[in-house]
């Protein structure tokens, strides 16, 4: 196919094979995914893309794949996790205050997901018992560059790129609301002209052909954009990379439709305090991609997920979060709304000396779990659960 002639999108629920003209779809650009329409059985027929029953945020252009049996091997956490068994947990990193199941007010962003209070003294329905890897101090982190993303949802973020002195990989926040603002990228630089400054992000408002000043190099101009409406913490998730979920289609996870769904959240009109994804480049939960995918020949092979990294030789969990907690920190944030089901996440970003504080803890449930589009597969299943039996999650299986 040239370059001028249309682009075709999917239209039977699969991938077309290699090589085989696709039929154009005249209403939507090939990018785009169609809507989403609420999960059927796995083993009736073929899913549809990972994104809410609502369309509202709708990314990936493929439909999920029909998946085969699932792989997952229950075993006991302590013997799945060697880090598991000796260390106990670290309540002096949680909130210790109480925070009411749901946040009152308009800030509120919809009645689902539902928020869960963090609180440090229930052991179990907290944050189970495993102790996430946190580094003593937090590193730099300095935010290069910004860039306004209008998004095929219709809604627009802030795209903030982080340079960090822990390792020399490009972190992200995703930013929703332009009243969050980074404090290492609004410092001015020494000998930086106006133009230097709108370049790298660093301006008030917005930009448009022709603009001369960033408003902020006057005496008078602070670095600040439109005020909160509300004084309540924003909704941050973090998020750790997946290539595979978010880019290749894969049904093994729901990475993914977890992306998709915290953008849309984030993106609500009911979301006035706007929200932050913190997206750390630590793929395939720290190993790797290489890493990850042999982990996938290995559940093919019969293992769970956890077992999969140990037979490799890795962490079942390789990641930290001294990166997510530091840029939180940058962008203005010591309370944060977490959505999450990984305890660990919730202690480590509070940070070595609780620089952060979760005040609540927001579910994130599956789609197809919550009958709202999404898709569902064997091999997402089993992910799942591994995750809820053998990593603690809080999560209910298929609630
Ligand atoms: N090693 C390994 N990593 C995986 C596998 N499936 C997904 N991942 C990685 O797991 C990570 C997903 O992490 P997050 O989206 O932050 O989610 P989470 O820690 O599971 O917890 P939530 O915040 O509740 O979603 C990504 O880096 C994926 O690449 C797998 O089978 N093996």
């Amino acid at each position: 196919m040239s370059a001028s002639e249309p682009q075709a999108a999917p239209v039977d629920g699969k991938p077309p094979p290699h090589g085989q003209a696709l039929q154009v779809t005249e209403d939507l650009p090939s990018f785009y995914s169609p809507r989403s329409r609420p999960a059927p059985d796995y083993d009736d027929v073929q899913p549809p893309s990972r994104t809410g029953g609502n369309g509202e945020f709708s990314l990936s252009p493929f439909p999920r794949p029909h998946t085969s049996d699932p792989s997952s091997t229950p075993s006991s956490s302590a013997a799945s996790n060697p880090a598991d068994q000796s260390q106990p947990p670290p309540p002096s990193l949680l909130s210790p205050a109480f925070t009411p199941p749901s946040t009152p007010g308009t800030a509120t962003p919809t009645a689902e997901p539902r928020g869960v209070p963090v609180d440090s003294s229930i052991p179990s329905g907290g944050c189970g018992t495993k102790r996430p890897r946190l580094l003593e101090t937090l590193p730099e982190v300095q935010c290069i560059v910004r860039a306004r993303i209008p998004t095929v949802a219709g809604t627009e973020m802030f795209l903030h790129l982080y340079t960090n002195s822990a390792d020399n990989k490009e972190h992200l926040a995703i930013v929703f609301g332009n009243h969050i603002r980074s404090k290492s990228l609004d410092a001015p630089r020494e000998g930086e002209t106006e133009m230097d400054r709108m370049v790298r992000g660093a301006y008030t408002g917005r930009l448009y052909p022709g603009r001369m000043k960033s408003g902020m190099m006057g005496p008078a101009e602070a670095s600040t954009g439109t005020a909160p409406v509300s004084s309540d913490a924003p909704l941050v998730r973090i998020h750790s990379e997946c290539y595979t979920g978010e880019t290749a289609w894969s049904a093994r996870c729901d990475c993914g439709e977890q992306l998709d769904e915290a953008a849309r959240l984030m993106s609500l009109p009911s979301a006035t305090n706007g929200g932050i994804i913190i997206y750390l480049r630590q793929e395939g939960r720290g190993i790797g991609l290489g890493e990850k995918l042999k982990a996938y020949n290995l559940q093919d092979l019969g293992s769970d997920t956890v077992e999969a990294n140990l037979i490799l030789r890795h962490p079942a969990d390789a990641r930290s979060y001294g990166l997510a907690t530091a840029m939180l920190l940058d962008l203005g944030q010591k309370e944060v709304r977490l959505l999450t089901n990984n305890p660990d996440k919730i202690r480590a970003v509070e940070g070595p000396n609780r620089e952060i504080r979760v005040t609540e803890r927001v579910r994130m449930v599956p789609l197809s779990w919550k009958g709202k589009g999404g898709f569902k597969s064997r091999e997402m299943e089993g992910y799942l659960k591994t995750k809820i039996e053998k990593m603690g999650h809080m999560l209910e299986m298929g609630s």
